[in-house]
C-alpha cells in the first residue's frame, strides 16, 4: 500500500516517446518541475529499472505497461497515454493497484480521418504505383484501374470517433457511406448502418477499419472476410495492427484480388525508427505503407500533450478522475481552504463505513465526500477542514482492503 509525502517539485515524472513539448511546458506552469523527457520509448528491463521511483508517467502507443513494469512501479500514482489507444498498458494490472490511467480520445481523430481519406482517393487512381514508376524513370499514363471517388461506396467498420468523422469527410466528396459497428450508432449525413460485416464487405469499394484492438475484434479481416470483398476493392487499416491478419492482405494483393491497400499499423512495429520494417506488404503495387502516423501531426501531437497532462495535473491537484479509462470517475470541485483525502480500496462491503469510523475515532471533521466505485476498486475523496499532519494518512492507512492514500493540501501540495 502507498503511502509516502511529498512537494511537488519532488514528484517525479517520466515521459516518454517524444511526448509534445505543450506536456512538459503544462507541467512545470503547474508547478511539476521533476520533468524526465525522453524521445523514445524503453526496453523492459530499463523502463522496469527507471519506473521504481516514479511517480508519473507518459507513454504513446509504443511502451508497453504490462504486469511486470506495474510490479515495480512502487511509487506510480498514474499514467497518461499520449494517444488514443490503450491497449499497451494492462489496464487490470493498473486498477488492482489503484492506479488510473488517462488517454487523449479525441485529440488525433481528425488528422486519422484526414489520412484515410486521402489514401482513399490515393488508391481508387492507383497513385502508389504511379508515383514509385516516376520516381524510377518510368510513365504510366493511364486511365486503367483509375477511378473518381465520387459515387463509389466506402464501407466504414467502426463508426466511433474516427469512423463517424471519416463519414462527412467522405460523404462531402461524393463517397456513399456505408458502415458496421457492433452498437446501434446514429448516422451522420446520408451513411447507412448495415446489419452485417459481412454485408459491409460485399458492398464497398473501399473498407476503412476504425475498432479498438479488443479479444472481438483480433483478426476480425482475414483470408475469409478478404474474400468477401468486392473485386478490386480497396482495404485501409488505420486502427491496429492486430485487426488483420497481414499475411492474407498479402496474398490478396499479391493474387491481385484486390486493387491496393493502405496499412498504418501492424502486427510487429519497429520499436524505433532506427530499426528495420519488416512486412510482406513490402514492395507490392498500389500499397501505401506508413509507420503509425496517422494520428502524428503537429496539431493533434500538442493538443494530445496539453489535453493528458491537464488530466494528470488535475488528479494530482485535485483528485478529479473524470474521462480515466480504467478508474471510477470523480469530477471535483476546487478545494480552497479544505485537505482533500484520497483513499482508494477494494470494493468489499463495510469500506466506506470503516473509514468514517476511523476518522472519527482521529477527531478528524469531514466537510465533503464524495465516492465511486466500479466492480473491482472504490474510491472515496474526503474534503477535511484542517491540516491533521501524518495523522489523517496514517488512520485511513490502516482501514482495511486499502490500496492507497493520498493528501492534497489546500494550496494543492501532494502527498501521495
Ligand atoms: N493510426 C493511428 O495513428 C491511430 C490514431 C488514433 C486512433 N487509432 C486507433 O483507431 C481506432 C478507433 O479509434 P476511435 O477513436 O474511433 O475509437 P472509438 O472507440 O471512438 O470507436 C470505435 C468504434 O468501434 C466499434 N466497435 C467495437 N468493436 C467492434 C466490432 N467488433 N465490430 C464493429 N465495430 C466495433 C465501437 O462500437 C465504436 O463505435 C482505435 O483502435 C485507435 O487505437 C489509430
Ligand atoms: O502516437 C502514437 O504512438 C499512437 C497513435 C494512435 O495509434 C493512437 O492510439 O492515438
Amino acid at each position: 500500500m502507498a503511502k509516502t509525502s511529498l512537494d511537488k517539485s519532488k514528484i517525479k515524472i517520466l515521459l516518454l516517446e517524444g511526448v509534445h513539448q505543450s506536456a512538459v511546458d503544462n507541467l512545470l506552469n503547474a508547478g511539476y518541475t521533476n520533468i524526465e523527457h525522453l524521445p523514445t520509448s524503453l526496453d523492459e528491463a530499463t523502463l522496469i529499472e527507471k519506473i521504481s521511483d516514479v511517480h508519473f508517467i507518459g507513454i504513446r502507443s509504443r511502451t508497453q505497461l504490462n504486469e511486470r513494469v506495474f510490479e515495480a512501479a512502487e511509487k506510480l500514482v498514474a499514467v497518461g497515454c499520449f494517444c488514443i489507444g490503450t491497449n499497451q498498458v494492462d489496464l487490470d494490472a493498473a486498477l488492482v493497484r489503484g492506479i488510473p490511467v488517462f488517454n487523449a480520445p479525441f485529440s488525433n481523430t481528425r488528422s486519422v480521418a484526414e489520412l484515410v481519406l486521402a489514401e482513399a482517393i490515393m488508391l481508387l487512381r492507383g497513385i502508389p504505383e504511379k508515383s514509385h514508376r516516376a520516381h524510377q524513370g518510368g510513365w504510366l499514363k493511364s486511365a486503367k484501374n483509375s477511378h473518381e471517388a465520387r459515387g463509389k461506396t466506402l464501407g466504414i467498420i467502426g463508426y466511433g470517433s474516427i469512423g463517424s468523422q471519416l463519414s462527412v469527410l467522405s460523404e462531402s466528396l461524393g463517397f456513399d457511406v456505408i458502415y458496421y459497428d457492433v452498437v446501434t450508432k446514429l448516422a451522420m449525413g446520408n451513411a447507412r448502418q448495415v446489419a452485417s460485416l459481412e454485408e459491409l464487405l460485399a458492398r464497398a469499394d473501399v473498407v476503412s477499419l476504425h475498432v479498438p484492438d479488443l479479444a472481438s475484434t483480433r483478426w476480425m479481416i482475414g483470408e475469409a472476410e478478404i474474400a468477401l470483398m468486392k473485386p478490386d476493392s480497396i482495404l485501409i487499416n488505420a486502427s491496429r495492427g492486430s485487426v488483420v491478419v497481414i499475411e492474407a492482405l498479402a496474398e490478396a494483393l499479391e493474387a491481385g484480388r484486390l486493387a491496393g491497400a493502405a496499412v498504418d499499423v501492424f502486427p510487429v512495429e519497429p520499436k524505433g525508427n532506427e530499426e528495420e520494417f519488416v512486412s510482406p506488404l513490402r514492395g507490392l503495387a498500389n500499397v501505401i505503407l506508413t509507420p503509425h502516423i496517422g494520428g502524428s501531426t503537429l496539431e493533434a501531437q500538442e493538443n494530445i500533450g496539453i489535453e493528458v497532462s491537464e488530466k494528470l495535473v488535475t488528479y494530482s491537484d485535485n483528485g478529479t478522475t473524470v474521462s480515466s479509462v480504467n478508474f471510477p470517475e470523480v469530477a471535483l470541485p476546487a478545494h480552497p481552504g479544505k485537505h482533500r483525502l484520497l483513499h482508494i480500496h477494494d470494493n468489499v462491503p463495510g469500506v466506506l463505513s470503516e473509514i468514517n469510523r476511523v476518522l472519527s475515532e482521529n477527531d478528524i471533521n469531514i466537510l465533503g465526500q464524495y465516492l465511486q466505485t466500479n466492480e473491482r476498486i472504490g474510491y472515496v475523496v474526503i474534503d477535511v477542514d484542517k491540516d491533521y499532519g501524518t495523522r489523517a494518512l496514517d488512520a485511513l492507512s490502516q482501514v482495511s482492503h486499502t490500496k492507497r492514500v493520498r493528501v492534497l493540501y489546500s494550496e494543492s501540495s501532494f502527498q501521495g
